[in-house]
């Protein structure tokens, strides 16, 4: 059974501010749970359909803050754009303004990769700096200097980064292009960018996160040429046009890790589909080292068993196929239960552990120094208020109110909703005693 095709098309709590998660812990779940399309996928996926003049079907599209934000930044844009269950259906043939607005696009991260798909199709751009989950810097200089390495002249102004290419074509030029961060943002926007550039790009360095390779995948199906996604070399040739396209977002690997969490806390047996076994390769290995058990029921479907004792271990985040720093904050919650000590290094943002406040809260012992963290295993936790700092922070503490004896009031449903469609109502169906309040 599909549990979540029985999921009301819920709207976000109309304040998601002043609206708490109300968790009574220590219950076993137990069931099935649909995963979501991946958010980090359908974001970058919804700005590459600017590419396009002719209509883009995106299907298995989570219902998120996120992407009804990314869709109001395209409508912004002149693009229409309508929505009927997981089925986006956009039609940029029209683009007519290269300016996004600023109280939108400041308030998520993929938003801003949009510049390289307008800056392409236009051959201008105006876009705001990013907002997203406050976790570190996060800097745009790997975009920009990759714009301007193709011909664009690129100015921030009054935190508007304004971008234009001189010439009468208007049009970028393929160019050889060394990240010296595989980031993953800037990998999208560069290739977004070649993508109807003239000649040839080469990206060295690339991020291989699996939602790189979801773009590349969407953009080849409207007619793009882009090899090597996947790999720290990705080859794109500019071709003059794209055409419509039906496409299918991947599954979600981090909620789907979020899930596999769920289960080893709350020592449940829960299996998830769709997945993609692949894209979480680290997450698995992580967990099957502590003594987990995890089964493949089908291609696309796992299955966590209740494992007696759960081990300690070090973790340390990084880019693809490193351990997500995505799953960084989940995983401290697991951690912050089980028997030992752990050492957790946050490589990727420099400011991403401030969950460990609030996890101490509920009881668990876990001392930060710089991008470290000693957790140290505790028997219990025990239930308290606390405040969700952003998207990973909030499931982490979730989970850990799951595991949590008696109530824990959650606050922060506006970092939750950004990021994972309904979970609230997810774990509810898998047996959790959880309610939005
Ligand atoms: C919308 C989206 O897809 N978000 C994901 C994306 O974020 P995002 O694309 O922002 O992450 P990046 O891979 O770009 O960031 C990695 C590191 O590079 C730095 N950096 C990045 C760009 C730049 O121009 N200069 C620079 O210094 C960042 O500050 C960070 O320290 O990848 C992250 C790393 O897997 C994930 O945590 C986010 O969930
Ligand atoms: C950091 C994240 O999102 P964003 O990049 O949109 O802030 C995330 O999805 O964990």
């Amino acid at each position: 059974m599909n549990p979540s095709s029985s999921l009301p098309d819920a709207k976000f709590s109309p304040d998601a501010d002043s609206s708490v998660l109300q968790i009574w812990g220590g219950h076993p779940l137990r069931g099935h749970v649909k995963v979501s399309g991946a958010k980090n996928s359908a974001l970058v996926i919804m700005a590459g359909s600017l590419l396009c003049s002719g209509d883009c079907r995106i299907r298995n599209v989570p219902l998120l803050v996120d992407v009804d934000r990314m869709s109001q930044v395209l409508s912004a844009l002149g693009v229409r754009i309508t929505r009927q269950g997981d089925v986006l259906d956009i039609n940029a043939g029209e683009i007519t303004t290269s300016k996004a607005p600023y109280e939108l696009v400041t308030q998520l991260r993929a938003s801003f990769f949009a510049i390289g798909a307008i800056l392409a199709r236009l051959g201008v751009a105006q876009m705001p700096l990013p907002g997203g989950c406050a976790i570190g810097a996060r800097p745009v200089d790997l975009h920009v200097r990759g714009l301007q390495a193709m011909g664009a002249e690129v100015q921030i102004e009054h935190g508007i980064c304004n971008a234009y290419v001189p010439g009468s074509r208007r049009k970028l030029q393929g160019a050889k292009i060394y990240l010296d961060s595989p980031s993953v943002g800037a990998t999208e926007t560069l290739m977004m960018a070649a993508t109807l550039a003239d000649g040839e790009t080469m990206i060295e360095n690339a991020a291989r996160e699996p939602e790189v390779v979801d773009l590349a995948n969407f953009c080849n199906a409207m007619g793009a040429k882009i090899q090597g996604a996947g790999s720290s070399q990705i080859t794109i040739v500019g071709v003059t046009k794209l055409h419509s396209v039906d496409y299918t977002i991947i599954p979600d690997r981090i909620e789907a890790g979020t899930f596999l969490v769920a289960g080893a806390i709350t020592r449940s047996e829960i299996s998830m589909s769709p997945v993609c076994p692949n894209h979480l390769i680290p997450v698995i290995a992580k967990l099957q080292e502590i003594g987990l058990t995890i089964i493949e029921d089908a291609p696309d479907c796992l299955r966590i068993l209740p494992a007696e004792i759960i081990k300690a271990t070090d973790i340390e985040t990084l880019p693809h196929p490193g351990f997500p720093t995505d799953m960084q904050a989940p995983f401290m919650s697991l951690l912050s239960v089980v028997e030992g000590d752990s050492l957790i290094n946050e490589s990727v943002f420099e400011n991403r552990l401030r969950h460990a406040s609030e996890l101490n809260r509920l009881g668990a012992d876990i001392r930060v120094k710089g991008n470290t963290a000693f957790v140290r295993g505790v028997p219990t936790l025990s239930g308290a208020p606390v405040i969700g700092t952003d998207l990973r922070a909030s499931a982490a503490l979730v989970l850990a109110g799951l595991a949590a004896k008696g109530l824990t009031t959650f606050q922060g449903l506006h970092h939750l909703d950004r990021g994972y469609d309904r979970i609230d109502q997810k774990l509810q169906q898998l047996g959790a005693k959880i309610q939005r309040d």
